[in-house]
């Protein structure tokens, strides 16, 4: 890693909402300059999040891509080296959680949120490491998996299949990355409060049902995550590499 006076290059993907856009603020009060990664066509949230990542007394760059595709991958690679050199710290935050009964899951919804969730990952950590270690100053990368990669979902057969993948990726990258100073680890919230699950908690006796799940009391909301991960990203967690940090209020161990 860098010396930690000099400002940290961060770039977070799916930056314009919710756990993406509490992770960009908080590194911008770090002073961090912090990409902010958004698809094409929905600027506007992504500019709410850069004046918040300014406010906190970061320096913003707004980076449209759709991390499922590669060529965007690539271009956004080659524009944030250009205005920021390698960076320090990747987040690989990114993803979308169709909601659907299985028999209703087609090969387009299936292929859909795995091009997203996890040839995004993919794609987005071989882009921005190759740069890391051509740098040879080492560097971070967390990703957010979820409490799905552990356990299932009746309307997320499709979704938790791809979260399992991120954390699995991890791992291996976390192999082949720490030789050249590059820990890897994957962030696992629960229920987090944001857009992506708001239909689905307002479904009836969801919210009282992880409300009684959750033994801190609460769901979480994204600045649980978005601290979890800058931990994982201080010197201190240095030897932390290929773990994975559940964040769900201990919702996974509260069986009885
Ligand atoms: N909320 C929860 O309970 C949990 C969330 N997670 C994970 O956390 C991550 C963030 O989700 P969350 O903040 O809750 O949801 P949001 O829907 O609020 O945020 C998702 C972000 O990802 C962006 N995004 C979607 N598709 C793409 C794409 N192809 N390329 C670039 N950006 C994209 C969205 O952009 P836009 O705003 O333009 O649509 C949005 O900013 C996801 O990976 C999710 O799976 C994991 C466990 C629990
Ligand atoms: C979006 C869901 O509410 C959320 O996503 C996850 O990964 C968790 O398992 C929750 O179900």
């Amino acid at each position: 890693m860098t010396n930690t006076d000099e400002p940290q290059r961060v770039l977070v993907t799916g930056a314009a909402r919710g756990i993406g856009r509490a992770t960009a603020v908080r590194f911008g009060r770090d002073r961090a300059r912090v990409a902010v990664n958004y698809p094409p066509g929905e600027l506007e949230h992504a500019q709410r999040t850069a004046e918040l990542v300014t406010a906190a007394g970061g320096e913003p760059y707004l980076v449209a891509a759709d991390v499922a595709d590669p060529a965007q991958v690539t271009a956004m690679a080659e524009a944030v080296h250009a205005e920021f050199g390698p960076l320090d710290v990747l987040v690989n935050n990114a993803g979308i959680c169709p909601f659907a009964d299985f028999f209703d899951i087609d090969v387009e919804l299936w292929d859909r949120t795995h091009q997203v969730n996890l040839r995004g990952v993919f794609l987005v950590t071989q882009a921005f490491t190759r740069q890391m270690v051509e740098a040879g100053r080492g560097g971070r990368v967390v990703s957010v998996s979820s409490i799905s990669a552990w356990v299932g979902g009746s309307q997320q057969v499709h979704y938790c299949a791809t979260k399992a993948g991120i954390s699995s990726l991890m791992k291996s990258l976390a192999i082949v990355l720490a030789p050249h100073g590059i820990t890897c680890n994957a962030v696992l919230p629960g229920t987090i409060e944001t857009d992506i699950n708001r239909d689905d908690l307002a479904r009836p006796g969801k919210r009282e049902m992880f409300a009684q799940r959750i033994p801190v009391g609460r769901t979480g909301v994204p600045d649980d995550v978005a601290g979890a991960i800058w931990l994982l990203t201080r010197p201190e967690a240095g030897y932390v590499n290929g773990a994975e940090l559940l964040v769900d209020g201990g919702m996974f161990v509260n069986l009885q």
